[in-house]
């Protein structure tokens, strides 16, 4: 059965349809494109470079306006950033000159709402930076900083989090360790959450669907369900059936680029 048959929808991109104004020409990001996630569902992107991942994301967040179509969330057309929606970018981007938690506070500042300092507190011990909070972004790891961000976006309570290749700029093994807090943190605190990424094995450990985006304009091109129950161990990310998975994802990747006559760009870790 289809996650989202199981759950209420939570998000709705109905018919997205967004053409960028470019000094050389309208550019056609997304073309009707549908897709519907369900509520505390795990739904990671991939697909080609460029083929509008990222466009598609900051649509759902209701930062991008789209030329046609609408996003719903609840059932009730975005029409702005929404408090609900949090979001996570492949750059930590916290502020240099604030320690941790000034920069963690700083959406609430910018609101004028009170942080919860509870639940703060505990995101950070979650995440291993209890008692880091005084410490400037300068001496963190990039993996550090990221989990900063990850608690910034987590500590504003938001019932969808939306991902953009947040851990994209992180070493193989930061990365694996960010994948599996970021499942821990799911099975504490269920959220939707929609993942942008290049790796298909990071999409498949994290997602209970997996969206392919056709090439430029992006479409909704296919989607498969992971089975596999969780916590995901590295014992079953090396069954047969995740390399089948990742296999068959990569081929309809790969498959539409070339139908698309466009130039092949290694997708990351498809073995
Ligand atoms: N602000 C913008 N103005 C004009 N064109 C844009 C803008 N943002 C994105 N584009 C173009 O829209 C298309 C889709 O871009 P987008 O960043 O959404 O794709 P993507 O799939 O996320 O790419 P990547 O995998 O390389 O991160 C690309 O051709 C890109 O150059």
């Amino acid at each position: 059965m289809n996650a989202v048959d199981a759950k209420p929808v939570k998000l709705a991109v109905r018919s997205a349809t967004k053409v960028y104004r470019t000094a050389s020409g309208d550019l056609l990001a997304l073309d009707r494109c549908n897709l519907e996630i369900g509520r505390n569902e795990i739904v990671s992107v991939v697909g080609p470079s460029g083929c509008g991942k990222t466009t598609l994301l900051w649509s759902m967040s209701g930062l991008h306006s789209l030329t046609q179509g609408e996003i719903l969330l609840d059932g009730q057309a975005l029409t702005g950033p929404h408090p609900d929606i949090g979001l996570v970018f492949q750059e930590a981007n916290l502020l240099p000159w604030r320690d941790l938690d000034a920069n963690i506070r700083f959406p609430f500042e910018i609101k004028g709402q009170t942080p919860d300092n509870e639940w703060i507190d505990h995101l950070l011990h979650r995440v291993g930076l209890g008692g880091f909070g005084g410490k400037y972004p300068r001496e963190l790891s990039g993996g550090m900083q990221q989990r900063a961000s990850i608690v910034r976006a987590l500590s504003l309570k938001p019932s969808v989090l939306l991902m953009d290749e947040p851990f994209g700029a992180l070493d193989s093994f930061t990365r694996e360790e960010m994948n599996r807090l970021v499942e821990e943190i799911w099975l504490d605190t269920p959220t939707t959450i929609v993942f942008i990424t290049h790796s298909i094995e990071e999409a498949i450990f994290l997602s209970d669907r997996v969206v392919v985006l056709s090439p430029r304009p992006g479409r909704v091109q296919a989607e498969y369900e992971v089975p596999f129950p969780r916590p995901r161990s590295l014992e079953i990310m090396a069954t047969k059936e995740v390399f089948d998975l990742t296999n068959a994802i990569k081929r309809e990747i790969v498959g539409s680029r070339k139908r698309a006559g466009e130039t092949v760009r290694e997708v990351q870790h498809a073995s």
